[in-house]
This record gives structure tokens, C-alpha cells and sequence, in this order.
């Protein structure tokens, strides 16, 4: 599966923390991320991530043009509900796509659990099949 990696300044210290302890999923998967979050991620751990630009220049949108390519699985987007931020309407944008195109995401740590722990049993298989979907 696909999975994307995002988290908001704050937040990033927890997405650290959240990828190593479950790096012996994550491994399995293709992972792509925001450029800041995707440098961290692979600084801390052996994970291997595909980044796009950071955040406020751009990289919410990448991450929206891969999703409706079809090209993403799963979004785990850690963001910081106390901070405004710059490029909000990319944010938004960002899991309108989700919705639009029905890919599981995560906006804190709680569902993100919730999400890898169904992502190592199984329960995204149908998105194998996505293609009959929207
Ligand atoms: O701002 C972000 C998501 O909205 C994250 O971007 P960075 O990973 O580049 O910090």
C-alpha cells in the first residue's frame, strides 16, 4: 500500500515517536511524506520515504495530486489544531481529496493506531480494487 506521512510542526516529534514504533509495518509499505516530516522521518529511523515539497510551499497539494492519481492508500496526517497555518486551504484541500476519493485518514495519533494496526491485518486489501469504486 501507498501511505502518506504528514505532521505539522508540533506534531512532528510524535511522528517520530509513532514511525519508530511501528517501523516493522511501515517497512512493508511505500511511503511518501511532506519534505520536512519525510527528512525527519528518515534522520530517525531506516525507513525509506518519498517527499514532496514542504508543507506551506506545496507538498499538501502534491500529496492531493497523488491521491487523485490514485496513487495513495492511506493518509496519516498528524496536524496541530492550536497553530494557524499559512496554507490551511491546502490542508482542507488535502482531505477533501481523501473524501473524494475514499482514502482512510488520520488526523491524530488515536485513528492513525487505529489505521496502521488494520493496515498490518488486512483491512485496506480492498483497496487492491479502488479502480471500481469512485
Ligand atoms: O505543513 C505540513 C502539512 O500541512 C507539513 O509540511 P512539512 O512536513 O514540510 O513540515
Amino acid at each position: 500500500m501507498n501511505v502518506a506521512l504528514i505532521a505539522h510542526d508540533k506534531k512532528k516529534d510524535l511522528m517520530i515517536n509513532f514511525v519508530i514504533a511501528y517501523e516493522n509495518i511501515l517497512k512493508k509499505h511505500t511511503l511518501f511524506a511532506t519534505g520536512t516530516t519525510g527528512k525527519r522521518i528518515m534522520e530517525a529511523s531506516s525507513l525509506s520515504v518519498n517527499t514532496f515539497q514542504s508543507g506551506p510551499l506545496g507538498g499538501d497539494q502534491q500529496i492531493g495530486a497523488e491521491i487523485a492519481k490514485g496513487g495513495i492508500d492511506m493518509v496519516i496526517f498528524l496536524r496541530d489544531p492550536m497553530t494557524a497555518q499559512p496554507h490551511e486551504p491546502d490542508i482542507q484541500a488535502l482531505i477533501r481529496l481523501c473524501d473524494v476519493h475514499m482514502i482512510p485518514v488520520a488526523t491524530n495519533i488515536a485513528t492513525g493506531e487505529l489505521l496502521i494496526r488494520g493496515l498490518e491485518r488486512g483491512d485496506l486489501e480492498w483497496r487492491l480494487y479502488k479502480e471500481n469504486l469512485v
